[in-house]
């Protein structure tokens, strides 16, 4: 199968892609593949590095806002959308997939202008604009969330989970904490505010170092690559220590494998980080960002919650002081993190790889008809 993939600007929209990559490697080997990113995304860091071929196109987001750089953007656009034809012209896809951000936007427009199949897949319980707008030409449409399959049209969507549940969840690590000068026989706690580090989050774990400090469990602080100075001067200049038993780290490139030998997490309610949660059956504390489309993260969060495989905390609410309570009443009770560890499990979708891999194939056989 010659699948060209594209998806952008946030880790949420792209490890999913690498992971059906993945996927349709095991079922048909001699795939190839071409991943379109944006040029400003970071796709281009990531997406390179796994190897994989790699396009870049010059695009751009619309500001909410009556703006000159709105007219740059539909220029920015159009010109994406002439480049994405070069490119499929030359690549000759069986199909194209799409999983968000601007930069699908113009490489799947530009397939369904030349009528080549196009499957989009949704991570959220709230569809993103991209999707929406493709939605109309998509032959088919994966969604991870349930709630998410009544906002596309009926007919073509199917509930399909998160593709990287299934990467996580197949996963055979070989991790050690002790890589990081911790132990292996102690409960681990991994914060991380998604791909990016949340602001937020890293300002309670400031205000609570001092009791992690004391505890018996180990905490690994991924704070952001790009608020990680920050977090550490912060600490220096209110002259709080570290502990043996806490670790600060900017960024983790091996999620699949740390994820797998983690007890407990807290974290954003992104779909990309839930649908890892979930396929490891991992008890989780979320916090969903306030500041996204629909408020997702919210509603992302509440598909869990519902199930009582996941406690939240509102952002309003966090600090120092909740962050410990809830960390503690999961760490520090053994039957309340296995009964979540049991209600998680059971929400996960660890087949999602396989599930949207079957949708492609139907999106390409339909076409052939
Ligand atoms: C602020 C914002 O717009 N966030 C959106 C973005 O989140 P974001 O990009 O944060 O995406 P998710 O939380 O869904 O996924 C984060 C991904 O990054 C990985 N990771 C994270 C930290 C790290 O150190 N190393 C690492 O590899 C996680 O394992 C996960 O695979 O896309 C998601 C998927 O559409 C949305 O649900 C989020 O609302």
């Amino acid at each position: 199968m010659r699948v060209i993939l594209s998806g952008g600007g946030t880790g949420g929209h792209i490890y999913p892609a690498l992971a059906l990559a993945e996927v349709i490697k095991q079922h048909e080997p001699d795939s190839e593949f071409l991943y379109v990113g944006s040029e400003r995304g970071v796709e281009s860091n990531i997406v390179p590095a796994t190897g994989m071929a790699f396009d870049k196109l010059s695009v751009q987001g619309f500001k909410r806002s009556l703006s000159l750089d709105n007219v740059k953007t539909v220029n920015l656009f159009l010109r994406a959308v002439k480049q994405s034809k070069k490119i499929i012209k030359d690549f000759k896809p069986d199909v194209v997939v799409g999983t968000g951000g601007y930069v699908a936007g113009a490489v799947v427009y530009a397939a369904q202008r030349m009528h080549i199949p196009t499957v989009i897949h949704e991570q959220n319980s709230v569809a993103g604009v991209t999707n929406k707008f493709l939605a109309r030409g998509a032959s088919k449409i994966g969604v991870a969330f349930d709630v998410a399959k009544q906002q596309f049209p009926a007919g073509k969507v199917t509930l399909v989970g998160n593709p990287r549940a299934q990467q996580v969840a197949h996963i055979v690590s070989t991790f050690s904490w002790q890589t990081l000068g911790l132990r292996d026989d102690k409960s681990t706690l991994l914060i991380f505010g998604g791909s990016q580090g949340a602001p937020a989050i890293n300002s309670a774990v400031i205000e609570a170092m001092n009791t992690f400090n004391l505890r018996n469990y180990q905490v690994v602080v991924v704070t952001g690559p790009k608020r990680y100075d920050n977090v550490l001067s912060q600490l220096n200049s209110q002259g709080i220590a570290v502990a043996d038993n806490v670790r600060i780290l900017p960024y983790i490139d091996n999620m699949p494998e740390v994820l797998a030998k983690t007890n407990a997490i807290v974290s954003r309610a992104g779909a990309t980080s839930i649908a890892e949660i979930t396929a490891l059956g991992i008890p989780s504390i979320l916090v969903p960002s306030l500041h996204v489309t629909g408020n997702h993260q919210t509603k992302n969060a509440q598909s869990l919650v519902d199930d009582g495989a996941a406690l939240v905390i509102a952002e309003t609410d966090l600090n120092g002081e909740t962050l410990i309570t809830a960390v503690d009443s999961l760490l520090l009770n053994d039957k309340a993190s296995e009964n979540m560890a049991a209600q998680v499990a059971k929400v996960g979708i660890p087949d999602a790889g396989d599930r949207l891999y079957n949708l492609i194939q139907d999106a390409i056989l339909e076409k052939k008809d």
